[in-house]
């Protein structure tokens, strides 16, 4: 069986936090991570507000990340080798990819891929907080925070909940264990419900 999860939501929820503790816990769990397929910084528009617009489905290369997603479709087996995975074969077979990222339920060619889909939120002081101590590739200008990559998350998130996609929403506030095993149990249930 095959089996997509989606570990979503906002920047500095928690997303890889989580997928790396998850990854070492399933078994043949493979993972995407979307912020591998940001474009070139020279191909990232500057809006009219001045800002690199980063934060955009369009600075993402979502072809290739879908493409990515379609090899493993095609052989998870071959996929998870080629990464490093070790595979255990047992009797049920089951191969999981793990897609990461902050934009992961607004491209449609994707959106239907998933069996579950996770929403990381924290409140805003708390995410505004957590960015501040973080260092990207390239840094935050001041202003961006409030200027750009909050009024974008509150846009796709807008559209995600009129477009009516499922997801499980995750409380980013509560410890990062008690949210490992919230999720990982929530997968195996599912996981023992499909079977
Ligand atoms: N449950 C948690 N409680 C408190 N702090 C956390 C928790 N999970 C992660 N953090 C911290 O919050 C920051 C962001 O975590 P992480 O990098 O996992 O988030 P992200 O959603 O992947 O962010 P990004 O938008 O940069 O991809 C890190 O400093 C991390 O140590
Ligand atoms: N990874 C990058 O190249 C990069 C560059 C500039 C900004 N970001 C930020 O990453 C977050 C998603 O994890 C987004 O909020 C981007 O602003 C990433
Ligand atoms: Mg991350």
């Amino acid at each position: 069986m095959k089996y997509i999860v989606g570990i979503g939501g906002m920047t500095n929820g928690g997303k890889t936090t989580l997928t790396n503790s998850l990854l070492k816990s399933l078994p043949n769990c493979c993972v995407i991570h979307q912020d591998d397929f940001f474009k070139p910084q020279d191909q990232i528009a500057v809006g009219e507000d001045g800002f690199k617009q980063w934060d955009v489905l369009e600075s993402l290369d979502m072809e290739a990340m879908l493409s990515t997603v379609q090899a493993w479709m095609s052989s998870p087996q071959k996929f998870a080798r080629a990464h490093g995975v070790s595979v255990q074969l047992d009797a049920s077979d089951t191969h999981i990819l793990i897609l990461e990222g902050f934009l992961l339920y607004s491209y449609k060619p994707l959106v239907d891929l998933y069996s579950r889909r996770y929403f990381l939120t924290v409140p805003y002081e708390e995410c505004k907080w957590r960015r501040s101590t973080r260092r990207y590739m390239v840094p935050d200008p001041p202003g961006l925070f409030d200027g750009h990559v909050w009024p974008m998350y509150q846009k796709y998130k807008r559209e995600m909940e009129a477009n009516g996609v499922e997801v499980v929403y995750l409380d980013g506030m509560k410890s990062r264990e008690e949210l490992f095993h919230q999720v990982l149990e929530d997968i195996q249930n599912s996981l023992l419900n499909r079977s």
